[in-house]
């Protein structure tokens, strides 16, 4: 980088005599700026003057080789200052507020007079200067203006209410300079240093002064004075070789009525000071406008009562694609499975997230709300009791990928089970434009709470269904981890029943017990994996009943039966063999069968879906398909032309497309249609045959062979 030079320019240094003043001074005129070097020379309290402390830099940078005059003003004469530079110079460029006085003293033993010279030459010399100075600079569209703050003013630090009240005045003064002289190239900002210097000396100790030397702020000033420099209005702090700059944050804060109708009362501030002052989400603001924009916003929303306006509300939700993917993998979702790298790769250009982590924002409404089941039925429960008893989750508007949702709560019933009660809560996710996006239904059961003498069947309650009679059309199994728990409660339901053995034993398990929200989160995504082909855009609402608890590491098997556009399932433990999730069901837009299994393309012809869907579950059960063996050619027509061949090489488990390297034992050419139906196990190989649907050359027993397989349980 080439060096950032000042020739030409004109630069005025108060209180250049010494410290940081005199290290400014000398690296500008070492960079070709003309300078006015201003002192008055007095002590560090303000207390007498001499020309000595301007003349030595003076002559120091003429020695160098460099232009400088001496001006002996107070800065309270500003603009004597200004004159110095254009009587000598003709011109000011850059004007650094430098010169400042201690009068330190406890607030109590503070006279006067130590607080108006402290302010005198701080504020108001700063002042003076900067006003003379700054029509010069906006004539000639250029200026570079210095505020010197202190960590004093923005801090506040023991005995020096004058100097830390001056020093953050400054920064209000150099903003609003900032502001008045943007449009004509004239910046103003504020240099925060901790410097060895003559009103340090003796506060530091000294091997920390030692290391404060001014030269390592200089430059950090020297370029917020560069034209090449478009800083404006900050504050940056310096010390030691280091620079950042400080901003001004605000927490999130409260809204402290629901409604423009509403008065503030203390109380309402009260309930609401841990939000007032919680500064996890606090921000900057980068201009009074927007401020104001934020408080007018507030206003709107209280007018319109619109809830994505009560950012400050307790259900806001907040996610980005690490709490989608965390929530993945604790539902089991796995690098396993290509398919499924979707889930867990935000640069996926297929990234989805899957739709049951749209339960979330509404657990996380009821955790933060202050709904009370004990008091809705006049008993004490604990959290001890309460089970997760159902869900039921639909989505109606589009899914984010992230940002924020605002949840809309209601306690709907409360109902009287006999062994419990249970309390049912819907929760509608609205977006920022108000969009609702998804509903919840929540029902939580609290154990040994019945017998209150409350009505037995809900009439708001979303009822479960039966599964149909038939065997399962398809199955899907899922080992747990015993992990399983411990994952899942990152995604925010930190229950203890789930990991701490002594909560369980409270609640009455031997051991911690599994949500029942990610048993439901690993079902639905085997539904989604089986008739969507982890499609997520398909889904549209799942209802379950969580009947009996789930251990971490147990395996879960997901019993599926398609009913149109509905798969009912029911999970079961395989280890006990007994039913987890009943009375469940996904409904889908649309069925799609897993398509890209091996990587086959669709070209849009249906039966490629479920050709890979069959290639799945011949991988899935490779044994079956080598016990049965041999080599199938499959001849698909389409309005009686043939479009595809497919070979499925049984006895190495191999399903390719295009003809087989060796004679097939049997070639079947079916249409798309028929295809379809026999995939899914509606039509039989043999009764196809019979129709003349099915023209079988080969080995027909072979045929009938693979009927089972069309149907086997596939594996995730
Ligand atoms: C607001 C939502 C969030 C709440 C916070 C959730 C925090 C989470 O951290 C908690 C969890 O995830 S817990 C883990 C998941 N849940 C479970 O494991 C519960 C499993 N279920 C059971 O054990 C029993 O069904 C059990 C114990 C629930 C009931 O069994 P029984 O007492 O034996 O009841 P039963 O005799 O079978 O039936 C009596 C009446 O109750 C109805 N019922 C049964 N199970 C229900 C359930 N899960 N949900 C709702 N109602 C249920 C029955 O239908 C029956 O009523 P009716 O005769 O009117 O039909």
């Amino acid at each position: 980088m080439a060096d950032l030079r000042f020739d030409g320019k004109v630069v005025i240094v108060t209180g250049a005599g010494a410290g940081l003043g005199r290290t400014y001074a000398l690296l500008f005129a070492s960079r070709g700026a003309k300078v006015v070097v201003n002192d008055l020379g007095g002590g560090r309290h303000g207390d007498g003057s001499s020309s000595k402390a301007a003349d030595d830099v003076v002559e120091e940078i003429r020695r160098n080789g460099g232009t400088a005059v001496a001006d002996y003003n107070s800065v309270i004469d500003g603009e004597k200052l200004i004159k110095t530079a254009l009587d000598n110079f003709g011109r000011v460029d850059i004007l650094i507020n430098n010169a400042g006085i201690l009068r330190d003293k406890s607030l109590v033993k503070l006279t006067d007079q130590d607080w108006d010279l402290v302010h005198q030459v701080h504020l108001k010399g700063s002042f003076k200067t900067t006003q003379a100075a700054f029509p010069i600079m906006k004539k000639q569209n250029f200026g570079r203006i210095i505020m010197t703050s202190s960590n004093s003013g923005l801090y506040g630090n023991f005995g020096q209410a004058n100097y830390s009240a001056a020093k953050m005045a400054l920064i209000g003064l150099a903003k609003t300079v900032g502001i008045e002289g943007a449009r004509n190239n004239v910046y103003c900002n504020v240099i925060v240093p901790t410097a060895a210097s003559r009103l340090t000396e003796d506060i530091l100790p000294p091997e920390v002064f030692n290391e404060l030397k001014p030269e390592f702020i200089a430059p950090v000033v020297a370029y917020l004075c560069h034209d090449s420099c478009q800083e404006n209005g900050s504050v940056v702090e310096s010390a030691g070789g280091w620079a950042g700059k400080v901003t001004l944050v605000r927490s999130n804060g409260a809204l402290l009525r629901s409604s423009i109708q509403d008065g503030v009362t203390v109380e309402k501030v009260a309930q609401n000071w841990d939000r007032i002052t919680d500064m996890d989400k606090a921000g900057t603001f980068g201009a009074i406008q927007e401020v104001t924009g934020a408080l007018i916003e507030n206003l709107e929303g209280l007018k319109t009562s619109d809830v994505s306006q009560a950012q400050d509300s307790p259900d806001v939700f907040d996610f980005t694609n690490r709490d989608t993917i965390l929530y993945a993998l604790g539902v089991g979702a796995s690098l396993a499975n290509n398919n499924e790298l979707k889930y867990l790769y935000e640069s996926h250009e297929e990234f989805s997230v899957l739709p049951t982590f749209f339960i979330l924002p509404s657990l996380q409404a009821v955790f933060s709300s202050d709904i009370n089941m004990g008091a809705a039925i006049g008993k004490t429960i604990d959290l001890s009791q309460v089970l997760h008893g159902e869900q039921y989750l639909e989505v109606v508007g589009e899914l984010p990928m992230d940002g924020q949702l605002f949840q809309k709560l209601e306690l709907v019933e409360v109902l009287d089970k006999g062994s419990g009660a249970a309390m049912i809560i819907n929760v509608d996710s609205f977006d920022k434009n108000n969009n609702l996006i998804v509903k919840n239904q929540l029902v939580s059961f609290a154990v040994g709470a019945g017998k209150f003498g409350g009505p037995r069947q809900g009439t708001k309650t979303i009822p479960c269904l039966n599964k149909p009679s038939r065997t399962p059309d398809l199955s899907i199994t899922h080992k747990t981890s015993i992990d399983q728990a411990a994952l899942y409660r990152l995604s925010g339901d930190r229950n203890p029943l789930h990991i701490d053995p002594n909560m369980a034993v409270m609640a009455g398990f031997e051991t911690p017990i599994l949500h029942g929200l990610c048993s439901l989160g690993i079902s639905v995504r085997s539904v989604l994996s089986a008739f969507t082909g982890h499609d997520t855009s398909l889904f549209k609402a799942v209802k379950a009943r969580f009947s009996k608890p789930v251990v971490p590491g147990q395996t879960l098997r997901v019993d599926m039966w398609r009913d149109g556009n509905r798969i009912h399932f029911e999970t079961v433990v395989v280890e006990t063999n007994q039913a987890v999730i009943t009375g469940a069901y996904v409904d889908l837009k649309s069925i799609k069968m897993p398509p890209q299994a091996n990587k086959l393309s669709a070209e849009g012809l249906k039966s490629d879906a479920i050709f890979e869907f069959i290639i799945d579950q011949v991988k899935a059960d490779a044994s079956k398909a080598k016990s049965i063996g041999g080599v199938f050619l499959y001849k698909i027509t389409k309005n009686g032309k043939e479009v595809k061949q497919w070979t499925m090489d049984l006895k190495n488990a191999k399903v390719y497309q295009g003809t087989p390297e060796s004679k097939p034992n049997t070639t079947l050419t079916v249409s798309d249609e028929d295809f379809l139906l026999l995939a899914e196990g509606k039509l039989q190989p043999q009764q196809a045959f019979m129709k003349g649907k099915l023209k079988i050359t080969g080995n027909i027993m072979m045929a009938q062979k693979l009927a089972p397989l069309l149907k086997a349980n596939a594996k995730l």
